[in-house]
């Protein structure tokens, strides 16, 4: 979080105090460095220069749309996972020439869409999807780049719920059968095989799993050659950790050295689709304290976010920091359990946190760049966030807060008469 420091006692982003910010703004609210985002993007980019790579930006770690305008900006790359986000990359200024299109279930009207803007290529993820994209790509008169997403059994040694390379999960084909789809993808006239993708899981803190995959992959290029199917691209998805706490994942140019090292001497395009390195330790979301309140020996701090604000602790007991915005020197330190007021036990943003608390001080809530407000939902009735992003010593509102006129448009009631 290193464009996150205190400056004075005031934690600031960049070259401004977020208490500006929260005071101008209100909270909840994420906030965003740009340099952050750039320089994550840039420990990738760099690590590949001279190579033939391209590094997709996974749109749904943070779809916002200056976050994905400042990545065109650099030459990214996107991977996408439905039309809305497609769109997205599109108003965003991204190029549809990098775009990847991943996920398990694509709508004809979305790989029609995709077809249309010339996307780079579709990830396919089964046999019916194959057949899908075939029949929507011939109906246009036109022919689909495809890769497919092969799933390799491998153990990304992760939270179960987002791992994503193990043959019970519902992500991929089967590396076993994958050889069968790709010859039969061969005779198809709607698609062009182009490449072999996979995505084993995401908050990866070892290299081993990626390399695992990666020879697997590798294996499997060299059974289809025999078969005359030439593989142009090998994309290695996303899924580098990060460190919310004392987590030690390798940086983006030890993984990326990693996999360079594995495949001397071969002639294939690398892509990435990374999400969360890029931009988790990039945002924060500012709080508020709203009241202390004191049961048995729990102390339970009410804080003005919720679960549907970040879902992340509540959804996978996920850990982020959660520091003050100003540090003071009086008081005593407690052990607080961070709660907001949505009617859920689990509506936790942080447990059992030593700080030293009074009612209406602000906080940050770390790693919070990374599925955070793409996964915030309106429950309870509840506006969504504000979204800043911050550069060098200005910052700029890039989501207005929703407004609870937002939250009941298209709501109807039934007529009066029945
Ligand atoms: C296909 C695919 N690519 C890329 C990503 C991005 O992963 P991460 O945010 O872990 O880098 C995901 C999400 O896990 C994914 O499902
Ligand atoms: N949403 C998850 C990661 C899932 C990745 C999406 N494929 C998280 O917050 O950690």
């Amino acid at each position: 979080m290193d464009s996150f420091t205190y400056q004075n006692g005031r934690l600031c982003c960049e070259e401004v105090v977020l208490e500006k910010i929260a005071a101008s703004l209100g909270t909840p609210t994420y906030v965003y460095s740009r340099d952050a985002i750039e320089r994550a993007y840039l420990s990738y980019a760099q690590a590949l220069e001279g190579q033939d790579a391209l590094v997709c930006f996974a749109v749904k770690a943070n779809s916002n749309l200056a976050v994905l305008n400042v990545l065109a900006r650099l030459g990214a790359g996107f991977d996408i996972v439905s039309q809305g986000e497609l769109e997205r990359v599109l108003r965003a200024g991204g190029d549809p020439s990098k775009i990847v299109f991943s996920g398990v279930g694509k709508q004809p009207a979305e790989i029609q869409r995709a077809l249309e803007v010339g996307i780079f290529c579709f990830n396919i993820e089964s046999d019916a999807e194959l057949d899908r994209v075939n029949e929507v790509a011939l109906a246009l008169g036109k022919v689909a780049p495809v890769s497919f997403r092969v799933n390799p059994d491998v153990d990304a040694k992760t939270h179960p719920y987002i791992s994503t390379g193990l043959k019970e999960n519902k992500f991929g084909i089967d590396i076993d059968h994958a050889r069968a789809v790709y010859r039969r993808a061969a005779t198809l006239p709607g698609v062009e095989v182009v490449g072999m993708d996979c995505h084993i899981g995401s908050q990866l803190t070892e290299i081993r799993p990626f390399l695992d995959a990666l020879e697997r992959l590798l294996k499997l290029i060299d059974e289809l050659a025999e078969d005359g199917i030439s593989i142009h691209h090998l994309d290695l998805g996303g899924g580098l950790g990060v460190c919310y706490t004392d987590e030690q994942p390798p940086s983006p140019d030890e993984y990326v050295a990693a996999v360079l090292e594995k495949l001397a001497g071969r002639q294939i395009k690398l892509v990435f689709e990374p999400g969360r390195s890029i931009v988790a330790n990039a945002g924060v979301l500012l709080t508020q304290v709203e009241f202390l309140k004191h049961t048995g020996d729990k102390h339970f701090a009410i804080i003005d976010a919720a679960m549907n604000d970040l879902i992340r602790p509540s959804l996978y007991n996920a850990y982020q920091e959660i520091v003050p915005l100003t540090l003071r020197e009086e008081g005593e330190a407690l052990a607080w359990d961070l709660v907001g007021p949505v009617c859920e036990t689990g509506d936790f943003l942080g447990k059992n946190r030593l700080l030293n608390l009074e009612p209406g001080d602000l906080l940050a809530v770390c790693s919070a760049g990374a599925y955070g407000f793409v996964m915030a939902s309106n429950y309870n009735t509840r506006c969504k966030p504000a979204e800043v992003m911050v550069d060098d010593n200005q910052f700029y509102l890039v989501r207005e807060r929703e407004r609870l006129s937002d939250l009941m448009k298209g709501e109807h009631t039934l007529p009066a008469d029945r």
